[in-house]
């Protein structure tokens, strides 16, 4: 099989071509592939497939009004997370996506055109810019609404090397992320996130947990500024999480009643990204996504056929 390794701002990915829809990739499949030690090592692997050509495809472009055709088609970016299971997006992967295509030549772009790619989440855009490319990455919503209302918190967040429990706030990009604020650069630098956070109440389909620090100040400039780590669900600690920077900073512009700035910065261990948020005429905001994607290199790996050699990744 033919793969391609990218990332973005350090969030790494296996991506593969798959235009007839042929490519049988189970979770202990992509496991091994994502596997740092027993296969090629990434965060998550992502597939390019022609929408039309997925299963049901067809009633679901038509359902939606969209269209894909093998002379035009709309790729949808099949996301698998290291551990094999399915997100439903990834901020980081979708500019990787992107890249991939119009390096692959699966699609062409001109200047003033933006991509559009369809996932789990639904679908989004993504144009071209200086710092690489910003993905429309569509509204942001509380997953609680009541309790964000009411202490601007929904849960508690345990981690090793946090001394208490602290409150935090669920936020969907279309996939779930669980927010929580801490002190200072020191707390965010002594946590262990080798094991994963817990969170209480436990999200029925598990969530990202992101840990931030406020700039001081806050916003300079009109502008916001935050330092984040992540958890990722079905990864574990990785350098970056797009949709995870998205949530972090509507987090923190909740908490810190900073909702008139609109453009903010998240520092992640593996780079930096804007976050936009644009209002819209409902009252919800859409949240625009910009940083950077490389593809680092591509090779060609043989797919096990003995499942001995995938046991430890079932
Ligand atoms: N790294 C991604 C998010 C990938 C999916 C996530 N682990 C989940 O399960 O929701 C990003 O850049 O957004």
């Amino acid at each position: 099989m033919r793969f391609t390794k990218a990332q973005a701002t350090g969030n790494d990915f296996v991506m593969v071509s798959d235009p007839e829809a042929t490519l049988d990739l189970s979770a202990s499949t992509v496991a091994w592939l994502c596997d740092r030690h027993f296969g090629i090592g990434a965060d998550g692997l992502i597939r390019a497939v022609p929408a039309h050509k997925l299963p049901d495809g067809v009633a679901a472009l038509t359902a939606a009004g969209l269209t894909s055709t093998d002379q035009s088609p709309l790729w949808f970016m099949d996301y698998r997370n290291g551990d094999g299971s399915d997100a439903e997006m990834c901020g980081n992967g979708v500019r990787a996506f992107a890249h991939f295509l119009l390096d692959e030549e699966l699609l062409e772009l001109n200047d003033s055109e933006s991509i559009p790619v369809l996932t789990r989440a639904g679908l989004r855009t993504v144009r071209r810019v200086t710092s690489g490319y910003a993905v429309g990455m569509g509204v942001w919503s509380f997953i609680d609404p009541q309790m964000a209302a009411e202490s601007a918190s929904d849960s508690l967040v345990r981690a090793r090397g946090l001394t208490d429990p602290r409150p935090a706030l669920s936020i969907s990009m279309g996939n779930p992320h669980t927010v929580v604020a801490l002190p200072d650069e020191a707390a965010l630098q002594k946590l262990d996130l080798h094991h994963a956070p817990t969170v209480d109440p436990t999200p029925p389909q598990g969530t990202n947990v992101e840990f931030v620090v406020p700039a001081d100040p806050l916003v300079t400039e009109n502008h916001g500024r935050v330092r984040m780590r992540v958890h990722e669900r079905g990864v574990g600690e990785t350098l970056s999480c797009g949709t995870g920077t998205c949530a972090a900073a509507a987090a923190v512009r909740v908490w810190a009643g900073a909702d008139a700035v609109n453009t903010w910065t998240v520092a992640v261990p593996g780079g930096e990204v804007t976050v936009r948020f644009i209002a819209r005429t409902d009252g919800a905001e859409d949240v625009e996504l910009a940083g950077p994607a490389e593809l680092v290199y591509s090779g060609d790996i043989s797919l096990p056929r003995c499942p001995a050699q995938l046991a430890s990744h079932a």
